[in-house]
């Protein structure tokens, strides 16, 4: 996207100007009302820019037809809300509504679902699932969408959550594994600053007033962090190994 603006009466973001490379994992990340989400949504093209350009794969993102584009690039929103309590199936199989139907359907769905552990909740409808079964249930969509393409994007916000702390790595282990196989890239608006560091290799800092600053994910990117969140960050390696940011009690802040 290059200079694109977006307002919503008083609000106004941008200019953003960012590019995606082919197979790259990218966090964004931002306070609160920052704008992430409104830039993903740009990305994603489910709200229009008021102005610039958003290109996906050389092409206009508004010239894209709606089916073609679904076979290059999934999106996993904030909110699951759905109008009908649908089976678990079904709502996989969503994630093939642009696909010719062919028997290799039911297989891909099945095994979407078994890489998300959700093959157990198939036939329960979605309004029974807990919050944490149908962030996976919607994670095997996205699966199930792009399981026979190579280099499409996968764009989610906070997908992980309404997931418990003991699943979380496992997730995001599961998605980057499956990403990089196919070599997706995967852009995700995370509000953990470690599953950030552990998991994706670009950072994309959205700070108020809509600035974008792009880093490599990694130690040096603690400054840029300390100043996105007005926080200080503790800097530790864990007994694996993996780097730990860990925000500094601060109560002379007030809620903005
Ligand atoms: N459709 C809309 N109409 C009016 N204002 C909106 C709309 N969508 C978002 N906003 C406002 O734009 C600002 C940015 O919203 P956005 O959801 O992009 O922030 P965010 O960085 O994702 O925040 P959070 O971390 O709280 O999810 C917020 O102040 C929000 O109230």
């Amino acid at each position: 996207m290059e200079n694109v603006h977006k307002k919503y009466g008083q609000h106004s973001f941008g200019p953003f100007t960012l590019r995606i490379r082919s197979g790259e994992s990218m966090a964004i990340l931002g306070p609160n009302g920052a704008g992430k989400s409104t830039l993903l949504k740009l990305l994603s093209g489910s709200t229009s820019p008021t102005s610039g350009q958003i290109r996906f794969n050389d092409r206009p993102l508004s010239a894209w037809d709606p089916h073609q584009l679904s076979q290059h690039r999934a999106v996993l929103t904030q909110f699951h809300e759905m109008a009908f309590a649908l089976s678990v199936h079904v709502v996989i199989g969503l994630g093939r509504v642009s696909r010719v139907r062919s028997a290799s359907c039911d297989q891909i769905v099945a095994r979407a679902g078994e890489m998300l552990g959700v093959t157990h909740l198939m036939a329960r409808t979605v309004d029974t699932l807990s919050g944490g079964e149908l962030a996976r249930v919607h994670l095997a969509r996205i699966f199930a969408q792009l399981w026979d393409v190579e280099d499409g994007y996968i764009l989610m916000d906070e997908p992980i959550a309404a997931v418990d702390p003991g699943l979380q790595d496992l997730l995001l282990e599961t998605l980057m594994r499956f990403a990089r196989i196919r070599r997706h890239a995967v852009i995700a608006v995370m509000h953990d600053v470690n599953h950030a560091l552990r998991y994706f290799s670009r950072l994309t800092l959205v700070h108020p007033g809509s600035e974008l600053e792009c880093v490599e994910s990694g130690v040096d990117a603690k400054q840029s962090l300390e100043q996105l969140y007005g926080v200080r960050l503790a800097c530790l390696t864990d007994e694996q190994g993996d780097l730990v940011m860990m925000p500094l009690r601060n109560l002379s802040k007030n809620i903005p």
